[in-house]
């Protein structure tokens, strides 16, 4: 069984799918912002108000290397960044993983981050207008990254467990 990947913008699903799958499949799910935290002693806010996005994506990275190199079958949630710096788009495409690209739409996801920015560093401090225009143009930048994944599954209009059913069978 080869580890699996969910990557994308921030509120695609990734840490919610993650979780679903890990209980359906029964294969243990690690949150890369959660592991980060946990290493730091800091919560993702802290790290960015202390010491700045730079230092936060050092951090990102080396915690996605030190997971992919873990013999440990699991399911990792990356964060909404992580394909973005550091060339980590370059390992979403090895062998021994199988990447999943969770691709929500600008209005998607703007629906779901507008309650939910508080915990999120690169938003908390939006106004609605803004973050609008943000959303759209951050994820048209990022787009180049997150399409380097192998698979791609469509997040919109779909129920958790219907995302889940979509990467069960990427998977089978
Ligand atoms: N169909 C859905 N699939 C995934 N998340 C959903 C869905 N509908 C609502 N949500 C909500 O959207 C948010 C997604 O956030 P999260 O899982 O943290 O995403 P990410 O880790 O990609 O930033 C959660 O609050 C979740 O409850
Ligand atoms: O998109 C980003 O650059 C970020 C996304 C966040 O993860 P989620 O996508 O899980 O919110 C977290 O890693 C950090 O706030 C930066
Ligand atoms: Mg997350």
């Amino acid at each position: 069984m080869k580890k699996i990947v969910l990557l994308g913008y921030m509120g695609c699903g990734k840490s919610t799918i993650a979780q679903n799958l890990s209980k359906i499949t029964n294969i243990p799910f690690l949150d890369l912002d959660k592991c980060i935290e946990k290493k730091a002693n800091l919560s993702i806010n802290e790290i960015f108000e202390q010491h700045g996005e730079i230092y936060f994506r050092k951090l990102e990275h080396e915690m996605f290397l030190e997971l992919l190199q873990s013999s440990e079958n699991t399911i990792i949630g990356l964060g909404g960044g992580t394909p973005c710096y550091a060339n980590n788009h370059l390992l979403l495409q090895n062998e021994d993983l199988v990447s999943i690209y969770l691709k929500a739409s600008i209005d998607t996801l703007y629906n779901r981050l507008v309650h939910n920015k508080s915990k999120r560093p690169l938003i908390a401090n939006m106004d609605e207008e803004e973050m609008k225009e943000f959303i759209a143009k951050h994820l048209f930048d990022r787009s180049f990254y997150y399409n380097h994944a192998q698979h791609k599954v469509v997040v919109d209009n779909k129920t958790v467990d219907e995302t889940v059913d979509d990467i069960l069978e990427i998977l089978a």
